[in-house]
This record gives structure tokens, sequence and C-alpha cells, in this order.
């Protein structure tokens, strides 16, 4: 598991480009047979990339943890960004169709995942945090949802996002979790974009064409730098930091966040007039 420190807004501004990558990067989540997982101090959060392709994975208990369980103290966010595949918790399997989300609550047996083809195998990606309470495990069907459009095709930033984990529609903790869509011909998402000091957040880039990029903006509003992004790269957003991207093709995101509030809009809108 790799491990991220905690990075000082002040020091943000010296980091060469490689700098960058490597506080704030986290390549290729997803490899066939594997699972990646990376912890980063700031909320104490966990992301990751399981594929399984012709057996079965059980989530590892990283060392870090220190639990018997990935759950003993955790709420786990899974969201199935490739084929159709299971996930079996204790007895129960939770058969996941491609985009349909799973949520376990602290308690939760260790999840064994699965895929429905080896050739064209389930990701699941992976977002954890903390947990003070056990929540029950949910099911969301990406069919049974409806999505939120925003920004407009003159802005270029015409997108629709659907909510996964978030107050009102499955109770968590801390966690909030969704899937935005970028419309055909835009390219912006979160574009005007924002900060938020009450919770951090992780951006899993997906759905890109290959050779295709997104360029991925992060700073402080007045010192911003990108960051080039590849199908199933991750990037994890400090709260004083801008997070939003510009594809050079077409892609979706799921993105994520902990800390200590849930209410989705409350963020700092940034002002055009105030990035650089
Ligand atoms: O704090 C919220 C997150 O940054 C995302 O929900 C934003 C997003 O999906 C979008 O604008 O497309
Ligand atoms: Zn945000």
């Amino acid at each position: 598991m790799q491990h991220f420190h905690d990075v000082h807004p002040a020091d943000f501004d010296r980091l060469t480009t490689a700098g960058l990558r490597e506080r704030f990067l986290l390549k290729a989540l997803f490899c066939p047979g594997e699972q990646r997982l990376n912890y980063w101090d700031v909320d104490r959060t966990v992301v990751g990339g399981v594929v399984p392709t012709d057996s079965a994975i059980m989530l590892d208990v990283p060392a870090k943890l220190a639990a018997g369980s990935f759950c003993e103290r955790r709420e786990l966010g899974i969201i199935n960004l490739g084929g159709a595949g299971a996930v079996r918790v204790g007895e129960t399997i939770h058969q996941l169709e491609p985009h349909d989300g799973l949520y376990l609550g602290r308690g939760a047996a260790n999840p064994v995942f699965t895929s429905v083809s080896a050739t064209k195998p389930a990701q699941f990606y992976l977002l954890s945090y903390p947990a003070h309470a056990s929540l029950p495990t949910t099911v969301v069907r990406f069919t049974e949802m409806s999505g939120t459009s925003l920004g407009s095709a003159e802005t270029a930033n015409e997108r629709t996002i659907y909510k996964y984990f978030a107050p009102g529609l499955v109770t968590t903790c801390q966690l909030v979790m969704g899937f935005t869509v970028i419309a055909r011909g835009s390219v912006w998402n979160t574009m005007p974009p924002h900060t938020h000091l009450r919770r951090s957040e992780v951006y899993c880039y997906c759905r890109l064409a290959p050779g295709s990029v997104v360029m991925h903006f992060m700073g402080p509003p007045s010192a911003t730098r990108h960051l080039v992004m590849r199908d199933g790269d991750a990037v994890i957003s400090p709260s004083w930091s801008i997070h939003s991207g510009a594809g050079t093709g077409a892609y979706a995101f799921v993105w994520g966040m902990g800390g200590e509030n849930q209410e989705f809009s409350d963020m700092d809108a940034v002002a055009m007039s105030d990035l650089a």
C-alpha cells in the first residue's frame, strides 16, 4: 500500500512536475488480477482499485490499519467501473453491474471480489474513511439513478452528476461519493472551480479513450498547477486545493469526499478573476 503524506499549501508552489506527481497522483489503480491500495494521511483516506479476473480477490487488511478486518473501524464505498462482477460480504453476494455502487458500513466482513468475465473484468473503485457508527450495507443501482445536469455546451462544461452515497440517499458516517459524466463535445469538469475547507476529495478519471488525457488542475486558487492524468489514474485533493479538469476527449470521473461535514453545497466558489 502506497502512503501519501499531508502537504502544506505554502510548499505546493516549490514542487517540480515530478514532485507534484509523487505527492498527489495515484497511478493506474486498475491492474488485471490485482488490488492496489493507497493510504492518505489527510482524513485517513484509503483509495484503491480491485480487478479480479479468473479468481476471486479478498480485500487486504494492510498492516497500516492495524485491524482484524478492513471495515473494523471504517466504512467503504465501492463503484464498479468495469464489466459485471460481484462482491461477497459474509454470506451475502451482491451482483454489481457496470456503474453500480455498494456501501459497506463499519463492522462489515472483508469483501471478496469476482468478475463475471475474466476478459471483460469488473473494476472495483474503492474509497474508505474511518467511521464512528455501523450503518447498513446498501447497493445503489445505476439504472435507478437520476442524474443532475450541470454546465452548458457553450462553456464546454456540460455534464451529468450522479450522487451515490450522500445525505438523503444512503446514510454514511463521512463518505460522500458520486460519478460525473462529461457530455459529448464538452471538456471541463468542475470549472468554475471550488474548494471546501471542511472536506478533502479524491478524483478518479475513467472512460478515457486510448491516447486521451485529462489535464487536472489543482493547488490554491492563486497558484494552480496541472497534472496529466490517464485512464484509471486518481488524484488526491487537499481541502485548500481546487480540483478541476479538461480532457482531450470523452471522459468521466468518480469523486469522493471525507471530512467533518457532508454538506455538498458547503463549497467556496472561486471567482475567475482570482484564478492564477
Ligand atoms: O465537491 C464536489 C466535487 O468536486 C464534485 O462533485 C464536482 C463534480 O462532480 C463536477 O463539478 O462535475
Ligand atoms: Zn469538490
